[in-house]
Order: C-alpha cells, then structure tokens, then sequence
C-alpha cells in the first residue's frame, strides 16, 4: 500500500462504489486535494458528486480503492474509527438543511463542538461568531421550526465552520437559498475557508458556485471527465488531476 503525495490532504486511487440495490456509484475515481484548496466537483445529477463526497470523508465505506487522509488510510478503517475522524477533523454540509428542533440555533452549531469535548460556554461563544458572520447571529435563541430554510441552511454553515474542521465537505450547499443570497454565503464560505485553512471539497452543478473555486473535477457517470483549474491555480505546482479514466 503506497502512502499519497505528502501535499494532498485527501486522496483517493481507483475508488469504485456500488450502492446496496447495485446500482453503480463511482467506477474508478482518482484524485488528490491539497492543503487548503477550494476543490469543485462538478457533473450533471446522478454523475457521482454525492457518492464521491462520502466515500472521501468516510461517511460510506470505500468498497475497492483507496482513501487516504493526510497519511492515514480511510479505506482501510471501520465505522467507529470513521465516525471519529469525521466528528473531529471533517465538516459536513447537506443540500437541505439538517437541525435538531429540539435545540435552539446556537445550541444546533455548537453542538459538533460540544460532542468533542469543548464546554458549553466556549462552544456557544465560537458558534454564535459564526451565525454572526453568516447573518442569522440574530435568531441564536430561536428553535429551528421558527426559522425560514434558507437561515436554517445559514445556521447549517455556521455550524460546520465552526469546528474549524481540517476538510470541509459541502455538497450542493446553496441549494436552498435565492440566487441572491446564494452568492454571498458561497462568499462567506469560502473566505473564512481560506483564512482558515481549512480545505473544501464543494459538489455542485453550478458553473457559478464552481467558478470560486481553486479547481474543478468533473464527474459523469460516476468517472472523471475532465479538471479545470482556474487562471490563478493555474500556475501551482503539484496539484494531482483527476484521471482520466474513462
Ligand atoms: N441510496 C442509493 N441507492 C441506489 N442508488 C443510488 C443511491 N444514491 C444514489 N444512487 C445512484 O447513484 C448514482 C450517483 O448518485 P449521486 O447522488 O452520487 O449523484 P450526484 O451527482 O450527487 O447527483 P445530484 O446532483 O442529483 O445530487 C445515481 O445514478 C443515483 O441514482
């Protein structure tokens, strides 16, 4: 088993996925993502970017190919071992937004902050600079039913960034918001990623959102098609392609 290349914080070689009702997912996808990247995957519904998202942060199990983070081998984990290095190093962001009603708003995003360890007074002070900064600060103290979906999916942002995860995994993020809003929380978003560090890998099938990122990878039918990288990426070194392996 060959570790990846020292600069790409996520990397995966010929990974193959079937979903349980054998319907394929990904037929051989290679890539690499390096430290701090904005990485776009792109593709038309049903190409894989959902598939690929999960097999990249453990949320699937990889079935044939391989994972790896930094020098760890995700492929070869089990789902505790998964489960934990999703709660402390990854963030994840669904289209729809995902809160428990039972909690308030600040209580929602600092609630992966509270399941690491951290106290309830710091994980409230770190969440709520987040709602801040992705203006719904305002509603910390109100339950999620009270909340339009496109907060409910600002308060879902907040959240994942407020762990200061090292990978942040976001798939089709602005689904629910008005084109409006939609360029200012990907602003939002992949500012305070790149003052932080932190690493996204973004599925979307828009031009617009992908365009903010360092990089694009296209899938179709569960393969790479094609990488793009955008002028100001372009003189990188070192940036792993996706395969082409159709
Ligand atoms: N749970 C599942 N069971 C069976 N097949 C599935 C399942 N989830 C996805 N698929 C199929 O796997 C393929 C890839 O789906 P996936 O959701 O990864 O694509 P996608 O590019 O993210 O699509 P979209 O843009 O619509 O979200 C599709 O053919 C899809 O129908």
């Amino acid at each position: 088993m060959e570790a990846p290349p020292d600069n790409d914080v996520l990397w995966a070689r010929a990974l193959h996925f079937r979903h349980q009702d054998g319907s394929p997912g990904l037929a051989g996808v290679s890539l690499g993502v390096r430290e701090g990247e904005i990485l776009a995957v792109g593709g038309p519904r049903g190409s894989g970017k959902t598939t690929l998202l999960r097999c990249l942060s453990g949320l699937a199990p990889v079935q044939d190919g391989e994972v790896w983070f930094n020098s760890t081998p995700v492929h070869t984990m089990g789902p505790v071992a998964r489960e934990r290095l999703r709660r402390d190093r990854f963030g994840w962001i669904d289209p729809a937004p995902v809160l428990v009603p039972e909690l308030n708003v600040w209580e929602n995003a600092a609630l992966p902050l509270m399941l690491r360890g951290v106290g309830r007074r710091r994980a409230k002070v770190a969440a709520q600079e987040w709602l801040e900064r992705l203006d719904v600060g305002e509603l910390a103290r109100k339950r999620p039913h009270g909340l339009q979906q496109a907060e409910r999916q600002r308060v879902c942002i907040a959240r994942a960034l407020a762990t200061g995860p090292t990978v942040l995994f976001a798939d089709e993020p602005t689904a629910p918001l008005h084109r409006a809003d939609r360029a200012h929380v990907l602003r939002t978003l992949t500012t305070a990623a790149r003052s932080h560090g932190i690493t996204v890998v973004l599925a979307t099938h828009d031009p617009e959102t992908a365009a903010l990122a360092d990089r694009t990878v296209s899938l179709r039918d569960g393969r790479c098609v094609k990488t793009v990288h955008l002028p100001e990426a372009a003189d990188a070194e070192g940036r792993a392609a996706c395969s082409l392996s159709a």
